[in-house]
């Protein structure tokens, strides 16, 4: 039922099994090492050298050519409109589900991009830092929301994103804590001057409606170059989800400052049922209404397999 359709023709994505991708990483340097790996990689999503080599390494071929060219392009335009050449950053976003691995991809993305001959600044934001605050999201009901499109402030998104791409040097973003489950108050993350910006997000490739008053407004996907969606099928994505929360028992939640504290002290069973829980009414539900319909509009779709790697992927030709 979530798997990508395969009837459809002409597919605008050339697929890729995993032995056929690695080999289009030709002459790619390998720039991590071990220690970087287990630095990038996230609670209950593992990630190992292979996985770099054989997915990783491609996609950062794949996106020196794409940068290059968009670069040109957009010479092209300055020339053509007598402007003097000015440089604007490259977005890429990094979309899929909850526990699905978005924060490893991304910050493998970032490390392998930032280590390119020309050594480029890459800055990396999650779009956690709009969520509404947990006060706001109480007021309105939407606490069993988050992650929903109405428990963001879209506007500072778009701000955000659009100041960005308007080549602005210095653009904040808001913080958020997975450890006390809201926006930090007060604390910003600032990007300046990148060539290159990882946004990741559930959200990242969303539009919404369109207004139907004829005025045109922008969504952030307008301004993304290159989308990559990170797709699993929802039994695992469940699994991760669980192991993720109950390793998080062992460790985060002990912290007493953890909006989840007293899961950290309640039965395996309870703590399991919780997790269930959270799955099956805010993550799951907000993965089918809105982050899976997203993927048709990746130039980029990672499969993962049962066992985190990615065993597929599709990349836009058309
Ligand atoms: N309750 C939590 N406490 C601490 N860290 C968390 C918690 N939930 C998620 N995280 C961490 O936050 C990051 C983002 O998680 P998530 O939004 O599920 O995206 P993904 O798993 O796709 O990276 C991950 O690095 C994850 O390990
Ligand atoms: C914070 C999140 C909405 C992810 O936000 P993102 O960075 O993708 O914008 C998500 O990790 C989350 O906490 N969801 C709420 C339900 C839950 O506790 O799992």
């Amino acid at each position: 039922m979530d798997d990508l359709p395969r009837s459809q023709s002409p597919s605008p994505y050339a697929t890729f099994s995993r032995k056929d991708w690695a080999a289009l990483r030709a002459d790619t340097p390998l720039t991590l090492n071990n220690a970087d790996l287990k630095r990038l990689s996230s609670v209950n999503d593992p990630i190992d050298m292979d996985e770099v080599e054989q997915i990783y390494l491609p996609i950062s071929r794949l996106l020196a050519f794409y940068v290059a060219a968009r670069q040109q392009l957009f010479r092209a335009t300055q020339r053509f409109l007598g402007h003097k050449e000015t440089r604007v950053p490259y977005v890429i976003a990094v979309a899929g589900s909850v526990a699905v691995g978005k924060s490893t991809t991304a910050r493998v993305l970032a490390a392998l991009l930032a280590r390119w001959s020309n050594m480029p600044k890459v800055d990396l934001v999650t779009t956690d830092g709009f969520l509404l605050p947990n006060a706001v999201l109480a007021r309105e009901g939407l606490m069993g929301r988050k992650g929903f499109p109405e428990s963001y402030d879209v506007q500072a998104l778009l701000r955000f994103v659009s100041d960005i791409k308007a080549g602005k040097p210095h653009v904040t973003a808001p913080v958020y804590s997975h450890l006390v489950y809201d926006v930090v108050p007060g604390e910003t993350t600032t990007v300046e001057k990148p060539d290159i910006v990882i946004i990741e997000g559930l959200n990242v490739l969303q539009t919404g409606e369109r207004p139907k008053n004829g005025r045109v407004t922008p969504f952030v996907s307008d301004f993304i170059d290159f989308g990559i969606y990170l797709d699993a099928d929802e039994p695992q994505l469940r699994r991760w989800y669980v192991e993720r929360f109950m390793k998080l028992r062992e460790t985060a939640f002990r912290d007493p400052q953890s909006y989840f504290r007293k899961y950290a002290a309640v039965s395996t069973a309870e703590a399991f049922e919780t997790a269930e829980t959270l799955w099956a009414d805010i993550n799951l539900p907000n993965l089918r209404e809105n982050i899976r319909p997203t993927r048709p509009r990746a130039d980029l779709i990672l499969k993962k397999g049962e066992s985190h790697r990615i065993d597929e992927v599709r990349l836009r030709k058309i």
